[in-house]
């Protein structure tokens, strides 16, 4: 919620605070450009009750609706309490135009969505209009009490009027609760769609978006920007739409009970802004003092923390304490003076709004002595006036949740703008099993950005039905080959064919239901073992799913858990080590019975003996399909039909193994290397059945 000054930014990179200085730089003070410009402050945290002594009797006996404070801290409405709570205080700052934009977005952001919940928005809608009502019944009825009532001693009016407020109370409440509950669906619902459209969204994005874009970054549009944007949508009918109507309603019963006297009361209105407007750019400026010293001494801590071995062996401790007071005394006259600008900002509204009514108070009262309104009139208008600053003071409240949930709808609406790629063309054709071959033809590619190409017009024909290894120098680009055979990148220049077709005129569905995959870094998801395997092929039956674990060396450590294929793996697979991980993955991969079978430094987190096992299998399994392995290990691909060494974006050299040592070029160094290194560079493996193996 809180705008913070450059050195402790807000995390989600939203919107600045146009009064936030930079560092080192005083907040400009005087008149801004236009009005639109001006800065308002909300001291958050403390709820700005412009009404001395808290809240209107009406909506004391209607309901507590004091507007949650955009911060854990949310106001209880205690005004006393509120001012004890004043050192939690945050000041947020915004003009009437990033108020007025923060809006818009918003609104543009759900109009798409609402459509779907009519019957909701109508009912929400039509509560809030009834409380509304009620709203304006009350301060009304104050009138026909005071002047037809008790003024003329008239009990049976008086019973009347009582009456009439008791069960328009009583409807209201009953009508409150059930559109609270709507509200509420509402809300969530809304709050549902959007995840959904960003999760949805999210997995039609390309392999390029993964790579260009860090993954905390993706995260925080479902964890920072949800956040506020459930925060916004949540409160929205409570603290905006219910005081945006209570005020309209509100000013016009005063125009209704007196308008000459309802216009001044309206002209005089903005004397309450004077004080927020000499003082807000001085609480800003020692807003961003106080955050500037506290990051400070929170670099303190961590330089101290982390330098803890020095600071002990130096016996440094009462030198480091002594600098760390010298700070934090600094700091606490930094957070006292910006506490009490916040608190004056907040108290020039109280005053301004109390001189305000004093002055109403004072016309209304002389126009009553006067005879020119009745008792009740006065008395009801007053009610009326209350009604309407505490109305504006809770609209001010919602801005900056709504400014804050504003530059959280950029963020996702710059993640859903991001473009997915159309996965089939019109008219593709659906892959038939490979036969002959998957050819890269005058292939050229680049990741983004990059100045060097990963494949420079490079030409490959892999035979099916083959064992193929591609080993290499590392970021020679064997990853890569094998993700654009699965199309998760496209070509730049040159294209890729599966038996003579170009793999952009099939379906992706048909392209990948041929393949299957087991990367170097397996992920697994969080479910049972047996769910896991079977995300290979839907619909695998047990036999098969135990059938793979077999094959894939597995199925042994499976049947040792308490659960066998029943355990949970944990959030990524974290329960397992890399090598089960990794097994289980080539079981998630053979269940597929695909055509295709790539191999991306698969057994690279397995110790020797396992993975000459998993090799074997891997090569009885191969029989009658296509396996294409990148690696390092070249003790792995000795046995492999063919070689193919890339380096500088071609292929190089291909051919057997032995072929390959007797050419005696790049891969018969290689192959030297590994020797003479003894392929000491193997992870070491923590699998427990490694010396068990089936
Ligand atoms: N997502 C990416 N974005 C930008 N550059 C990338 C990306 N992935 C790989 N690269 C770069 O492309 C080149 C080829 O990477 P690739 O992972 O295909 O090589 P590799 O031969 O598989 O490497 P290794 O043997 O180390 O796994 C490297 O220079 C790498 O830095």
């Amino acid at each position: 919620m809180t705008r913070k000054p450059p050195a402790n930014p807000p995390a989600d990179g939203g919107a600045q605070s146009p009064a936030a200085p930079p560092a080192g730089e005083p907040a400009a003070e005087g008149a801004a450009a236009s009005p639109l410009d001006e800065k308002f402050a909300i001291p958050v945290g403390a709820v700005a009750s412009p009404v001395p002594g808290g809240k209107s009797p009406v909506k004391q006996i209607v309901q507590d609706k004091t507007p949650p404070a955009p911060k854990a801290a949310a106001d209880d409405g205690d005004d006393e309490d509120d001012e004890d709570d004043d050192d939690d205080e945050e000041l947020v700052v915004f003009t009437a135009r990033e108020a007025a934009g923060a809006l818009a977005t918003i609104a543009h952001f759900v109009r798409p969505i609402l459509p779907n919940y009519r019957k909701m928005i109508a009912i929400v809608m039509f509560g809030v209009v009834v409380e509304t009502l009620f709203n304006v019944i009350m301060p009304l009825s104050l009138k026909f009490l005071i002047d037809d009532a008790l003024g003329e001693e008239d009990f049976q009016e008086l019973y009347k009027i009582l009456s009439i407020l008791a069960i328009a109370g009583v409807i209201t409440s009953i009508v409150a609760v059930w559109y609270e509950r709507w509200d509420a669906r509402l809300a969530a619902s809304v709050i549902t769609d959007v995840r959904n459209r960003l999760f949805e969204h999210v997995q039609r994005l390309p392999a390029g978006y993964f790579a260009r874009t860090k993954r905390g970054e993706t995260l925080s549009r479902f964890s920072i920007d949800m956040a506020a944007f459930e925060n916004v949508v949540e409160i929205f009918a409570n603290t905006a739409m219910l005081p945006l109507l209570e005020l309209v309603a509100g000013i016009i019963l005063m125009l209704f009970l007196n308008w000459q006297l309802a216009v001044v009361a309206l002209l005089i209105f903005p004397i309450t802004l004077i004080g927020p407007r000499i003082l807000t750019p001085k609480a800003v400026q020692a807003n961003y003092e106080q955050k500037v010293q506290e990051a400070g001494l929170l670099g303190m801590v961590q330089e101290n923390v982390a330098a803890q071995a020095v600071v002990k062996a130096f016996s440094l401790q009462r030198k480091m304490f002594g600098f760390f007071t010298l700070r934090n005394n600094a700091t606490r006259n930094k957070i006292a003076e910006a506490v009490f600008l916040r608190s004056m900002v907040e108290r020039s509204v109280t005053v301004a709004v109390l001189l305000l009514h004093l002055v109403v108070l004072a016309i209304g009262a002389y126009l009553a002595t006067k005879g020119q309104i009745t008792v009740g009139t006065f008395v009801t208008f007053e009610s009326a006036f209350w009604e309407v600053s505490y109305n504006i003071a809770h609209l001010m409240q919602f801005i900056p949740v709504a400014i804050q949930a504003a530059a959280a709808v950029r963020h996702m609406e710059e993640l859903l703008d991001e473009p997915t790629p159309i996965a089939d063309r019109a008219g593709a054709a659906v892959l038939p099993r490979i036969t002959d071959n998957i050819a890269f033809e005058r292939v050229t590619f680049s990741y983004e950005g990059a100045e060097q190409p990963v494949l420079d017009n490079l030409s490959l024909k892999l035979k099916a039905g083959r064992t193929i290894a591609i080993v290499g120098p590392s970021g020679s680009g064997k990853s890569t080959l094998l993700n654009m055979i699965l199309r998760l990148y496209q070509p730049d220049e040159g294209r890729i064919s599966i038996d003579g077709v170009d793999v952009r005129k099939v379906t992706l569905d048909s392209l990948r239901q041929s393949m299957a995959v087991v990367f170097q870094e397996n992920m697994l998801f969080n479910m049972s073992i047996r769910d896991n395997i079977r995300l290979g092929k839907e619909g695998a039956t047990d036999e098969e799913v135990v059938e793979a674990a077999k094959k894939a060396e597995i199925h042994r450590y499976i049947m040792s858990l308490p659960d066998k294929y029943d355990t949970q793996v944990g959030e990524r697979g974290d329960t397992l080590s890399g090598g089960q991980r990794q097994r289980l993955a080539i079981a998630r991969a053979i269940v597929r019975d695909p055509s295709v079978l790539l191999l991306d430094e698969a057994t690279s987190a397995l110790d020797q003996t396992t993975e000459a096992a998993i090799n074997k299998t891997l090569l009885k399994l191969a029989r009658g399909r296509t396996m294409i392995f990148s690696t390092h290990r070249l003790t792995s691909v000795v046995e492999m039909d063919e070689i193919i060494v890339i380096s500088g974006g071609q292929a190089i050299e291909r051919g057997s193994h032995k072929e390959l040592l007797a050419k005696n070029g790049v891969y018969r160094k290689l192959w030297d290397d590994q020797k003479n290194r003894g392929y000491d560079d193997d992870e070491d493996d923590d699998d427990e059945d490694d010396d068990d193996e089936e």
